[in-house]
């Protein structure tokens, strides 16, 4: 779908950089299905963080965590943009090689985030599981 805003040269303020900036977050949460099922986790996360109750700490760590995941998944999909603006709708070896290995990159921030999770829930959940016992 083409844009209304047909402005090719420089943000002149502030202003309109910032909503250039946003129209693109935007864009990226309506047509990224990835991106919206990552915030409903995050959304989860911090119900979970709140009924636990963690420390201040533990909050930095989980939003560090999960603004990693979002930065990543909005980096692939820039890749993925930038690669099919490149190649088209054909088949690139290339093409296959760069977008693996930026879904490889989320994937390993996926990875840190759960190292994360562990870190702040185990304990509490710990803590549960032998007030029951
Ligand atoms: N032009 C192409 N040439 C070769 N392989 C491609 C091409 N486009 C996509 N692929 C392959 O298809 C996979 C998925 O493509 P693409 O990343 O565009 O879809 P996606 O579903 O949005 O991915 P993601 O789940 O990472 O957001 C790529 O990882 C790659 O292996």
């Amino acid at each position: 779908m083409a844009s209304r805003d047909k402005q090719i040269e420089k943000n002149h303020h502030f202003g309109q950089s910032l909503k250039h900036a946003l129209t693109g977050l935007f864009g990226v949460y309506l047509r990224e299905g990835n991106f919206r099922r990552e915030g409903l986790m995050a959304l989860v996360v911090f119900i979970f963080a709140w009924v636990f109750q963690v420390g201040r700490f533990q909050w930095f760590i989980l939003l560090l965590a999960v603004m990693l995941v979002f930065l990543m998944e909005l980096w692939n999909t820039i890749i993925e943009n930038v690669v099919d603006l490149v190649v088209g709708h054909q088949f690139d070896e290339r093409a296959k090689r760069i977008k693996d290995m930026s879904a490889g990159a989320v994937l390993v921030a996926s990875g840190i985030a759960v190292v994360c999770g562990l870190y702040v829930f185990l304990p509490p959940l710990w803590q549960l599981l032998t007030s029951w016992g």
